[in-house]
């Protein structure tokens, strides 16, 4: 399943986000691919291990953390501190499958790798192409949101990033280990808990229906997740 979330970070938050990217220093986005990706991947990462980099990811851990919809979409149980990369012109990903676990350097921090998620960080008239292209159940989606928005898609998926034709498209990516780890079952929940929700826009919490959804959802968590 795929979702697009509107709004994650505010604007004044892209904004900052912006300024300290301006400043710091960039370099092969090879270093955090594996072996196959990184033939595939020509684009520039900003180090995982510095400070702008640290400050930033807080900055975007803060901003899931006050995200429903992220929650109800990916139920997170651990999130790999997000990084942050950049497509010039001619820069490109080719189509490739995620690492499924990953391990965080200097740390014995490892996730596998369910959810993966793009922030773009560019508005889409700064660049043109660089659209993500992922391989859904539903077939192929060509993903392009405005600065501040972003779209979470099962980290199983094939997908690629369009060569950039103008300008430059930035991002922050990264990997969350849900507690349900199965793609289909996340995908029943997560409709279950958007119709609970239309449920409660018309019926009082206390209606039968809306407690009753409430349990049965709350159940298939117990019956599937994994802590
Ligand atoms: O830049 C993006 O939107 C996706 C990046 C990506 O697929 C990756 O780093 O594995
Ligand atoms: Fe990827």
């Amino acid at each position: 399943m795929l979702v697009c979330i509107a709004e994650v970070l505010t604007p004044d938050e892209v904004a900052y986000c912006r300024e300290v990217l301006e400043a710091t220093e960039w370099v092969d986005g090879k270093v955090t691919a594996g072996e196959q990706s990184a033939k595939a991947k020509f684009n520039l990462q900003v180090p995982e291990q510095s400070p702008q980099s640290r400050e930033l990811s807080e900055l975007v851990l803060k901003a899931l953390g006050r995200n429903q919809t992220f929650a109800s979409a990916a139920l997170p149980l651990r999130v790999y501190p997000p990084l942050f990369n950049r497509y010039d012109e001619g820069m490109r990903f080719h189509a490739h499958v995620d690492n499924s676990i990953r391990a965080l350097p200097g740390t014995g921090f490892r996730i596998r790798t369910d959810v993966s998620s793009t922030l773009f960080l560019s508005d889409c008239d700064e660049y043109d192409g660089g659209e993500l292209v992922i391989q859904d159940t539903y077939g192929t989606q060509s993903i392009r949101l405005p600065a501040g928005h972003m779209v979470v898609y099962p980290s199983s998926s094939l997908h690629s990033v369009n060569p950039v034709t103008r300008g430059s498209r930035w991002a922050s990516f990264f990997w969350t280990q849900s507690a349900v780890k199965d793609d289909g079952q996340r995908t029943l929940l997560y409709n279950f808990d958007m119709s609970i929700i239309e449920a409660r826009k018309t019926l009082p919490d206390d209606h039968p229906a809306v407690l009753g959804l409430t349990a049965t959802y709350h159940n298939l968590i117990r019956q599937w997740a994994e802590l």
